[in-house]
């Protein structure tokens, strides 16, 4: 009451009147990233919310973006402690979840090295076209028999079995601990642990208290009980060298490596199984739904605009000719509008419509605002590659836009950051990309996709924000 009351010596951003205690809490649903007119058309593009006791900045122009991603990178790269992101980085022993320090830069040294540097990126290449073709085969056969295919189901565990083989050298074919088919509900089970829990918004009693009444806290510890059970039988393979889990030397085993061997030579940087768990629930987690929801997109918007799949299957086919039996990422090199219409997907769907929280180090402005530390930011990469002014009409799919135009998702224009930008940007965009493009090459080469009926009423009545469950597939 007390800090409400007396005059702040601060110059906040505007934002909604927050009520004691919840703050902003009560409008939460009305603040969801897609819902940018709320927040910006009402406030300005720097937006002041307290969820709970947290008090956050919500970024949604470009220009803001810039700021903090660039002038204040260095300030605003730390990310904010929640019990969720406490649980999957293993007490604070991985990267991503994790605050700015010694030790997240340590880790994502040894992931650039050992997993995302651009000579492992070509070394596992195999991988990934090995598991495009069973897609490719398993596909075909749903064509033959004309059943509809569950897309994202399928996707995932695309998706799921590349970046297993490549990030954690565990083959989820032949894995006893997974089924393959299981790896979307286990990223669902992750999605749980990265929202916001009382715990996270008020002073720790109490927060834990309305956790536990609400059964939160339970179906926390249960989702992430699941998890930790499947990141433990990986780490397990790599202790015991289990041969279903030998793909080659990968990055966990780099990290076995060292831990054995700092054991003997000390050192500053001590690694921990908690670190070699953090690591694997980092590539997991990363890497998995990020690039299957980009796939599922993909289709999901071709499908909605037979002209632009048209142009995709007409220079895909044409540029490879009609007779090819597979397709490999040497072939991605002669096309140039299909690639514009993976960026036109990134833009239109970011796989984190808020990249990851981050909280400020020590005080900043932005647009000429205060900015205390300890502030939670969250950038709207949403509604910020739908500024209308930067793009025009900005909720068409339509790749065209990108033809005479250098803008590019590397974190360099920040009118679009779906891989977010500065020191936190994702180490792992390289190879989403990678599974991203030949992932849908292979569909677009070899299949026509289109709706069975049930899911073209469904589509009507969802509208654009929702990717349906069953896509037609057919032999092209
Ligand atoms: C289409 C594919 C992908 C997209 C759109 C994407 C997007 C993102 C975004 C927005 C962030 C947060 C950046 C920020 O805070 O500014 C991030 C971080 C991260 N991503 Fe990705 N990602 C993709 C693929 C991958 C892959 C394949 C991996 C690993 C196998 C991966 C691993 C990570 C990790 C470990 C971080 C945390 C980095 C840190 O905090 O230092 N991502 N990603």
């Amino acid at each position: 009451l007390w800090k409400n009351l007396k005059p702040s010596r601060w110059n906040l951003p505007p934002g909604p009147r927050k009520l004691p205690i919840i703050g902003n809490l009560h409008q939460r649903r009305e603040l969801n990233p897609r819902n940018r007119r709320y927040l910006s058309e009402m406030y300005g593009p720097v937006v002041h919310l307290r969820f709970g006791f947290v008090p956050t900045v919500v970024v949604s122009s470009k220009e803001a973006a810039e700021e903090v991603l660039k002038t204040h990178d260095l300030e605003c790269c730390s990310r904010p402690e929640k019990l969720g992101f406490k649980m999957l980085s293993y007490n604070y022993k991985d990267m991503g979840f994790t605050r700015y320090g010694v030790e997240s830069r340590e880790m994502r040294k040894l992931s650039v090295v050992e997993l995302f540097s651009p000579k492992k990126l070509q070394f596992f290449k195999y991988i990934r076209e090995e598991e495009n073709d069973l897609l490719v085969k398993k596909l075909s056969e749903s064509a033959s028999r004309l059943s509809p295919v569950n897309l994202k189901r399928t996707l995932y565990t695309l998706v799921g079995s590349i970046v297993c083989r490549t990030g954690l050298g565990t083959n989820l074919h032949e894995c006893e601990f997974v089924d393959e088919d299981s790896v979307v509900d286990l990223v669902k089970k992750s999605e749980l642990l990265t929202a916001s829990i009382f715990a996270d918004l008020f002073p720790v009693r109490a927060g834990e208290l309305m956790d536990w009444i609400s059964g939160q806290k339970k179906r926390l510890e249960s989702a992430f009980s699941e998890l930790d059970t499947f990141f433990q039988n990986i780490l397990d393979s790599h202790l015991k060298h289990e041969s279903t889990k030998i793909e080659s030397f990968d990055l966990i085993d780099v990290m076995v490596d060292m831990m054995r061997k700092q054991d003997k030579d000390g050192g500053s940087f001590k690694l921990t199984t908690d670190h070699l768990k953090g690591m694997i629930s980092d590539i997991f987690l990363g890497g998995v739904s990020t690039s299957a929801s980009t796939m599922v997109w993909a289709i999901t918007e071709l499908i909605r605009s037979p002209k632009v799949m048209k142009k995709v299957q007409d220079e895909i086919r044409t540029t490879l000719g009609d007779k090819k039996e597979r397709v490999t990422e040497e072939d991605l090199k002669q096309l140039h509008y299909f690639k514009l219409m993976v960026k036109e997907v990134l833009r239109l769907h970011p796989p984190a419509p808020l990249l990851l929280p981050r909280e400020t180090m020590s005080d900043i402005k932005i647009q000429g605002y205060d900015v205390p530390a300890k502030t939670q930011i969250l950038i709207n990469a949403y509604a910020i590659a739908r500024d209308p002014k930067h793009w025009k009409n900005p909720d068409e799919f339509n790749p065209d836009r990108f033809v005479d135009s250098s803008i590019d998702y590397k974190g360099l224009n920040f009118e679009l950051l779906p891989f977010g930008s500065g020191r936190r940007i994702c180490p792992g965009m390289a190879m989403g990309i990678a599974i991203v493009e030949l992932g849908l090459l292979n569909l677009l080469y070899f299949f026509d996709w289109g709706l069975p009926e049930k899911e073209k009423a469904d589509q009507a009545i969802t509208g654009n924000e929702v990717a349906p469950d069953l896509v037609q597939v057919l032999h092209h």
